[in-house]
């Protein structure tokens, strides 16, 4: 594997492996990788004849008052996962190579809209706006064939297909089923902030969602006897506070009054200091898609 932190680098990289005839799969992170990230990698490596990886925390994405000074990084670590995952190529730039007239100064934005204005772009107001700004900037640097994305950002993959459709941009977006903790937990490069009561209170996600699946499975469609039984047992949980709890339309994320298939069940809570998001995907004929 060959780890790169220029963009002139990685964009000679691909240059010459796409003159070779090769297909190139890109798997954007921020890096602190874990079962999540690396089986978005080895899925690329499956389909993808190349794959470039990704490390970059990028601050357009944060908050003043959120987490990116303090966001976990250990590239040594990221390097040795990524290698034995089967990535070719991981690129890790520096923020100044990515924003050299710094972040601030960016004239040049992508913007989404509708599919931003709730859930996570309600509670982080600009924060797709720089995901959609970044992600762009990587898929006109590596040019890959497909993108790879996790379904734990539920809301990420709805805003990346929409800015992909309505930009006629030439890149494949490949959605990964959510990978999970053995005790239900969705891996997350920020569960390692929570302490020891706070990792077990955090099962209240996943909880909840199980619960919103069996209410589903038994018949129940009214979103908001879903959303007052999963906020009834966060609740009960002192650590847990709400972010939101939502049920909508998959593909458009309007909210639903009644569920109809293919519904998003998401929701975000903050354990403590550290706030957690977690999904589940409604699918009639399959019925929810992923196991608890
Ligand atoms: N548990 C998971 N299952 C599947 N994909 C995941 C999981 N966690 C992250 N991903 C995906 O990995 C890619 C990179 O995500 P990112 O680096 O933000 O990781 P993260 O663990 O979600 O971090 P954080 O939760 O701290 O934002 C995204 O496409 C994301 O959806
Ligand atoms: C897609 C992404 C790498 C863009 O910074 C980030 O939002 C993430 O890790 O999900
Ligand atoms: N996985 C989404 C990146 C973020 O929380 O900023």
């Amino acid at each position: 594997m060959q780890l790169v932190t220029r963009i002139d680098e990685v964009k000679k990289l691909v240059r010459e492996l796409r003159r070779q005839g090769k297909t190139i799969g890109l798997v954007p992170t921020m890096g602190y990788l874990h079962e999540g990230h690396l089986t978005l990698m080895r899925r690329a490596k499956a389909e993808q004849d190349v794959v470039v990886a990704t490390v970059f925390v990028n601050p357009l994405q944060f908050g003043p008052s959120e987490d990116f000074a303090v966001y976990p990084r250990d590239l040594d670590r990221d390097s040795r996962l990524a290698a034995a995952a089967g990535v070719d190529v991981l690129f890790a730039p520096p923020v100044e190579e990515m924003y050299p007239r710094g972040y601030e100064n960016m004239l040049a934005f992508v913007d989404v809209r509708r599919v931003t204005e709730r859930l996570c772009g309600a509670s982080r107001p600009g924060h797709f706006r720089g995901v959609a700004t970044v992600v762009t900037k990587l898929f006109n640097i590596v040019e890959p064939d497909a993108a790879y994305f996790g379904q734990k950002d539920a809301q990420q993959v709805v805003v990346i297909r929409t800015m992909v459709r309505d930009l006629n941009m030439n890149v494949r977006i490949v959605t990964v089923p959510i990978v999970r903790e053995p005790d239900g937990l969705a891996m997350s490069s920020r569960n390692v902030y929570l302490a020891p009561a706070e990792r077990q209170a955090a099962l209240v996600l996943s909880r909840a969602l199980k619960l919103a699946k069996e209410k589903l499975d038994a018949g129940e469609r009214s979103a908001a006897t879903l959303i007052a039984a999963m906020r009834e047992l966060i609740s009960r949980e002192p650590l847990a506070t709400i972010d939101y709890i939502s049920v909508s339309d998959a593909e458009t994320l309007e909210e639903l009054d009644t569920v109809r298939a293919p519904a998003l069940v998401a929701l975000a809570v903050k354990i403590g200091k550290t706030r957690l998001i977690d999904n589940l995907l409604w699918e009639e004929t399959q019925h929810v898609s992923h196991a608890f």
